[in-house]
């Protein structure tokens, strides 16, 4: 690259003030107060906990020890990170390592009676079985009256804001609910008409949050299959707990459960299809390592861009999958999304609510108008994105 190109700069936490900086120093604390109310650990992984909370807020980057299985992949990963403090890494590195860390903090991986138990489970089962769920669960039957067309958009539009987990079907299955000016790129149609003109290929969805989120994630999965429009899914889950309420295998399986057991008939018929395609193999759960690697999507391995590879579209939920699709950089905001996302092995489109600095793709009225407000637009989780990058 010429030297006087400039680069747009990678997010690190280091700024004061800033959101990055605000995880660290606002949230985490909040967050760890919370594992260690909702699971009875003991003296060693208090203790272990509240270090990695100072060490990542006041001191310096730690390898993991030599006993972990992944100490060397992550060694690699922090080349040139180890020693220095937290906030000089990139955020997105930085925070990857902090889940990686709190899990060893409280024995997830060690031989031990610690072992496998997610410490975010207790947050995530209390969301599945609470009433909004239920309510959500309710107004899926309302869907059944719509046009197909309209169904389509309920659904992906459910989809789309269940990643901001306080709304769901109840929004789309009614006249609206959500302003469409939160909807700051709208390329719905676009991804429609790449999932027609692909009809009957293999549709890739890499899941965000469990519970409120995965559930009209199921549910659009169930969309696709039945309606032909994709003869597979293939959903693509965390190996690990991670980012809190990142769906692993085991929250597939409840949601999977959660509708089957639903009392209305129409959650029910999905829970049971659902059941019934990962039977068949036509829906399909995988997971891979670099799932929750510190790494942005660029940079996957050769064996995970294989399985990309030939998708009909690869759909990527969320913030943190938006992230690591076009890069953890501080963008001009009208940057166009396929010179950040092109990279991708797959068409690819980002369900996604704002909940970081990140974003491209915007016009710049839009830009303009939503700068004008006065309101942290980026980070707030009020507005969304739909946004393609479809065959060439
Ligand atoms: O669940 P999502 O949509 O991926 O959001 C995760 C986001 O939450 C944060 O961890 C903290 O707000 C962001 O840094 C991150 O991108």
């Amino acid at each position: 690259m010429p030297t006087n190109v400039p680069t747009t700069p990678v997010i690190r936490s280091n700024v004061p003030g800033s959101f990055a900086w605000g995880v660290f120093h606002e949230r985490h604390p909040k967050l760890i107060q919370q594992v260690l109310d909702a699971l009875p650990y003991g003296p060693a992984e208090r203790a272990a906990v509240e270090r990695l909370l100072t060490e990542s807020t006041t001191g310096v980057l730690e390898p993991l020890g030599a006993e972990a299985l992944d100490a060397a992949q992550w060694l690699e990963w922090g080349e040139g990170l180890w020693g220095k403090p937290w906030g000089e890494a990139p955020f997105l590195w930085a925070e990857s390592y902090f889940y990686r860390r709190l899990l060893d903090a409280i024995g997830y991986f060690r031989s031990g009676a610690w072992q496998g138990v997610d410490p975010f489970a207790p947050f995530k089962s209390a969301e599945l079985a609470g009433a909004a769920v239920d309510d959500e669960l309710a107004a899926l039957s309302k869907l059944d009256g719509l046009p197909e067309t309209r169904r389509a958009e309920a659904l992906l539009s459910s989809a789309l804001w269940g990643n901001r987990a306080d709304l769901g079907f109840q929004i789309t299955a009614e006249t609206g609910g959500t302003d469409a000016s939160d909807l700051v790129t709208d390329d719905s149609e676009l991804l429609w008409a790449e999932l027609v003109r692909a009809e009957g290929g293999r549709v890739c969805i890499v899941a965000d949050n469990a519970g409120r989120e995965l559930l009209p994630d199921l549910v659009l999965i169930d969309h696709l299959l039945a309606s032909g429009l994709a003869a597979q899914v293939v959903l693509y889950v965390k190996p690990q707990p991670y980012y809190v309420s990142d769906a692993t295998m085991a929250d597939v399986l409840a949601a999977v459960e959660r509708l089957r057991t639903a009392p209305t008939e129409a959650a029910k018929a999905v829970g049971e299809r659902l059941w019934h395609a990962l039977n068949i193999g036509v829906l399909v759960v995988r997971t891979h390592p670099f799932f929750c690697a510190p790494l942005p999507f660029h940079d996957m391995p050769t064996d995970l861009r294989a399985e990309f590879t030939g998708a009909a579209m690869t759909i990527l939920k969320g913030d943190l999958n938006y992230r690591r699709l076009v890069g953890d950089q501080l963008w001009a905001p009208t940057t166009s999304f396929t010179e950040t996302a092109g990279h991708f092995p797959s068409p690819v489109a980002a369900l996604r609510t704002l909940k970081s600095d990140v974003i491209v793709g915007v016009d710049a009225a839009t830009v303009a108008r939503l700068d004008s407000t006065g309101t942290p637009w980026r980070t707030d989780g009020r507005h969304a994105v739909i946004q393609v990058h479809p065959r060439a």
